[in-house]
């Protein structure tokens, strides 16, 4: 194989992750034999946070560590897959297809793009699974930053709540709970013993279209920050509403969600509701609904730490709260919700560390 650089792509129903190790521990020989179209890359992907409009690094979670013996630095970019002929053309540009080489990807677009990598890149995808890739690339982030994991305490006192470091080390079993475009669900028994549990369409694909048809939002950060000034409670039936107070009987409390978009049935409740009340009503629907079949799968499975990635949870305080508080409220205290800073990308790397 001719030298590439070292990569793992996961291209998503909506985001491609893409995972780039840049070896630091190069010998004089190393870099002498690097070609330019290497150089090129490297300096394109670090010389820069933003690619073109849409393209983003996430500098933050940048992280050293060591792949097949080499000590090196881990980047981590995204990019809607609906730009996937914009990146195609640009890599050509940079003298990929002269390499005529392998990458590791993984994601339902690894199937579906696999013909115009070949074609228009000269690039053989060597193809993953993306569930398999998923809980690989936990186990090697988790391993190597101790901050990866954590908890938070106090998810709905807004002046009290804290993120606080879970040890993963001794974990098993867990539960996966990956909300990307859809949902999947795993019960995870040791690094190589799993299986898809279950899963849902309700997923963070469906909080952005729905948020897009009922407030004219283009974006998912649009949709967040929206949702973050709205109030679901204007959108929301809650159990007061239907009996005026709590339901003690079976645990009710008066502003526990009785139905979801339930005022909505009244023309004049829609006429008061704004943009931002709606966005928060999807947000609330969509997670409490995630929440709601994680708590029962992991009873169904005895399980009681319950893991959430995907990129529905970035820059997504909201969720994460709701689905602390939930797992812990309606498990009367016995599940534990965990989530992981490097949230979306734990596919793409697990697929980048298949590399031979
Ligand atoms: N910049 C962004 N653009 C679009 N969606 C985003 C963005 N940031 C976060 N999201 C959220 O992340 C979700 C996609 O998450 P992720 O990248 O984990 O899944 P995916 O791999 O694209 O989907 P799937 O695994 O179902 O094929 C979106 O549906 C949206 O809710
Ligand atoms: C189809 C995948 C696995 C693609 O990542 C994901 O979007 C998903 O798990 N969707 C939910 C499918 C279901 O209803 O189980």
């Amino acid at each position: 194989m001719r030298q590439m650089p070292w990569f793992g792509m996961d291209i998503g129903g909506t985001l491609v992750k893409l995972v780039y190790f840049e070896p630091t521990d190069n010998t004089p020989d190393d870099e002498k034999n690097e070609t330019e179209t290497v150089k090129i890359i490297r300096h394109y992907l670090k010389s820069r946070s933003a690619y073109g409009k849409t393209g983003k690094r996430d500098v933050h979670l940048q992280m050293e560590c060591s792949i097949k013996n080499r000590r090196g630095i881990l980047h981590f970019v995204r990019f809607p897959t609906s730009e996937m002929p914009v990146f195609i053309s640009l890599a050509r540009s940079k003298g990929i297809a002269q390499l005529a080489s392998t990458v590791c990807a993984t994601g339902g677009g690894a199937y579906k793009f696999e013909k115009q990598f070949s074609e228009e890149l000269n690039l053989t995808l060597k193809k993953f699974d993306e569930l398999a890739s998923l809980i690989h690339g936990i186990h090697f982030i988790e391993r190597y930053n101790p901050q990866e994991c954590f908890y938070l305490q106090n998810p709905m006192e807004d002046e009290k709540f804290r993120k606080i470091p879970f040890d993963f080390s001794d974990s098993y079993p867990f539960l996966v709970v990956n909300i990307g475009s859809g949902v999947s669900i795993l019960a995870v028994y040791s690094q190589d013993k799993y299986k898809r549990v279950s899963g849902t369409s309700l997923g963070g694909g469906t909080f952005v279209g729905l948020c897009c048809l009922l407030t004219g939002c283009e974006t998912f950060e649009d949709a967040i920050a929206l949702a973050s000034s709205g109030d679901s409670n204007k959108v929301d039936k809650l159990v007061r509403d239907i009996y005026g107070g709590d339901y003690p009987k079976f645990g009710l409390t008066g502003d526990t969600i009785a139905c979801s978009f339930g005022h909505m049935i009244s023309k004049e409740k829609r006429d008061k509701v704004s943009k931002a009340d709606l966005a928060r009503a999807t947000l609330v629907t969509i997670t409490n609904n995630i929440g709601s079949i994680a708590r029962m799968c992991a009873v169904n499975e005895g399980i009681e730490r319950v893991v959430f990635t995907g990129n529905f949870l970035r820059v997504n305080q909201i969720s994460m709260r709701l689905l602390a508080y939930a797992m812990d409220f309606w498990s009367g205290g016995t599940l534990k919700a965990l989530f992981l800073e490097h949230e979306g990308y734990f596919g793409a790397v697990g697929c980048l560390l298949e590399l031979v």
